[in-house]
């Protein structure tokens, strides 16, 4: 009999998940699945628990939660000689992974995807040691991120970020930076970088609109030096992936990767903090198989 291990973050989104645990057991197992779960305790506690279930040889992990417990999980699968099919429940803030591969749905819709059968290989990025399958990020205007109080994101969502990020624009200063990617190099100032795996970033699916979670490359987009009317004109370009074309932006390919900058920049790896730059990036081809629709 085939197993799957389900690692779920209870605290997720807005603490749906639990309710739904008896209906998902019941899916799996008329599925055919040896199903057990493992609740997580904190920070890191899905890493161990992935990386437990690969020396277990599990036949499929499912990671329960937002994009940071999906980050937790595959960052316990991705160092193991064997490593089981992943499958992704969403229940997070933002979901954007999830979104990216088709399955921002319900739980239940999101358990069939993974009982259907049907994988594909994903590429993962690993930067200073750590791992990221959706966004590295760089720059003052992803710390705004941080800003948002936990208990504000349950109650409001995504909005918590948005409400946020207007309100702390305007403190949000450029640095100097160097990336060198695939042997060229830019060099100068800029109010983020962007480094994605996926299309969807931060509940915008035109951010890096060819991305692609297997073609073994990331897409990135820097937002060089600009004032509040610049920003505000690339965000508003960036809901029909104008973007793209502005002065302002450069958006290019690459799958090494290296970032240097005048003054230490806070990495956001899948949208938790993940470190400072100096980084270097590189592309793990097809290291993973996830379940998608
Ligand atoms: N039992 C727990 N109590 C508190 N925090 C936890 C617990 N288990 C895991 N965590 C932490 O919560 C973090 C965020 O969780 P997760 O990404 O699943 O949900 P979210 O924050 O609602 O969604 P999103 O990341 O999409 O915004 C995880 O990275 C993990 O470190």
């Amino acid at each position: 009999m085939k197993r799957a291990r389900i690692i779920y973050n209870p605290t997720s989104g807005r603490e749906i998940f639990k309710r739904k645990l008896p209906e998902v057991l019941q899916k799996f197992e008329q599925a055919g699945y040896e199903t057990s779960c493992h609740a997580t305790t904190g920070a890191g506690d899905a890493t161990i628990a992935a990386r437990e279930a690969c020396k277990r040889k599990y036949d499929i992990v499912v990671a329960c939660g937002g994009d940071g417990t999906l980050n937790e999980v595959i960052s316990g699968l991705a160092e193991q000689e064997y490593r089981p099919k992943l499958g992704l429940i969403p229940v997070g803030t933002t979901n954007d992974f999830a979104r990216a591969i088709g399955v921002n749905t319900t739980i239940m819709d999101a358990v069939e995807v993974i009982v259907n059968g049907n994988t594909v290989p994903l590429d993962i990025g690993y930067v200073n040691g750590k791992y990221f399958v959706n966004i590295l990020a760089a720059g003052k205007i992803t710390e705004l991120t941080y800003e948002v109080p936990s208990k504000l994101k349950t109650v409001l969502g995504q909005l918590a970020y948005y409400l946020k990020g207007f309100e702390l624009l305007p403190r949000v200063k450029p640095t100097y930076v160097t990336i060198e990617y695939d042997g060229k190099i830019f060099e100068g100032e800029i109010m983020l970088f962007l480094l994605s795996n996926t299309n969807s970033v931060g509940g915008f699916e035109m951010i890096a609109p060819e991305a692609s979670i297997n073609d073994g490359q990331f897409d990135l987009l820097v937002l060089k030096k600009s004032n509040i009317a610049e920003i505000i004109q690339v965000c508003a370009q960036l809901l029909r992936g104008k973007h793209v074309h502005n002065d302002q932006v450069l958006y290019t390919r690459a799958s090494h990767l290296k970032i240097s900058s005048n003054e230490k920049l806070l990495l956001n790896i899948d949208g938790e903090y993940g470190g400072d730059t100096p980084c270097t990036v590189e592309m793990l081809y097809h290291h993973l198989e996830i379940f998608v629709p």
